[in-house]
């Protein structure tokens, strides 16, 4: 089977990548199988340059092609925070305390202002190619009080409109469908062809 090597080291990124990428055959081999000692930092200002940051590095210490992801969720009322801090916005990586850390910015915001989208930006670094990135967003609302038990991160108090659920109520193939992430493996892979040439 082809292998993909994802520069992650988050659990629930890494089941959203095999949920777009096992359609397609690939095996998703990531940070925590084969790099788990390794600390990348997140320095840039953008998620663009910490992807290409990811990317870069650990293609780097590969010698292989390796695609990074770097996300997160902008809230409208908050000026677009969590924004590039969104792993670090309450406590490291602590998903529930990031989440009531939204909850609390947002409490009195009526419904109709507390508009948002997660943004994610891959990029794609190798030996004998170009580093590139592709940026892929997802709109929808910020809820009340959680809703739902999948996915990570914010998803259970992201509500997406269109589908009347949050994130977190949506398998991961359902979520892959119309996620940022989705959204930008889709740009990358349409793309494949003229970056592996
Ligand atoms: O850097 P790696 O190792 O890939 O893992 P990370 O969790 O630190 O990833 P980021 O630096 O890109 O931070 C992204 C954060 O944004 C949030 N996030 C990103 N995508 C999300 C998603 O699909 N659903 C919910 N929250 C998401 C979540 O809090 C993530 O920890
Ligand atoms: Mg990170």
């Amino acid at each position: 089977m082809k292998q993909v090597v994802i520069a992650t080291k988050n659990k629930g990124k890494a089941k959203d990548f095999e949920a777009i990428f096992k359609p397609l055959d690939y095996e998703v081999v990531t940070m925590l199988d084969i790099a788990s000692d390794m600390e990348i930092e997140e320095t840039g200002s953008t998620f663009e340059e910490n992807a290409i940051i990811k990317a870069e590095t650990l293609s780097k210490a590969l010698g292989k092609i390796v695609i990074a992801d770097d996300s997160g969720l902008e809230v409208d009322a908050l000026g677009g925070e969590p924004g590039v801090f969104s792993a670090r916005y309450a406590g490291d990586h602590d998903d529930e305390a990031n989440i009531q850390k939204v909850l609390e910015k947002l409490i009195g915001v009526p419904d109709e202002e507390r508009t948002a989208r997660f943004v994610c930006a891959i990029a794609i670094s190798g030996p004998d190619i170009e580093t590139k990135t592709f940026r892929g967003t997802c709109e929808g609302k910020i809820l009340h009080e959680k809703r739902g038990t999948n996915g990570f991160g914010y998803d259970p108090i992201f509500y997406v409109p269109e589908l009347g659920r949050t994130m977190a109520e949506l398998t991961p193939e359902e979520k892959g469908a119309i996620s940022h992430r989705g959204n930008a493996i889709r740009k990358l892979t349409k793309e494949l062809p003229n970056i592996l040439k």
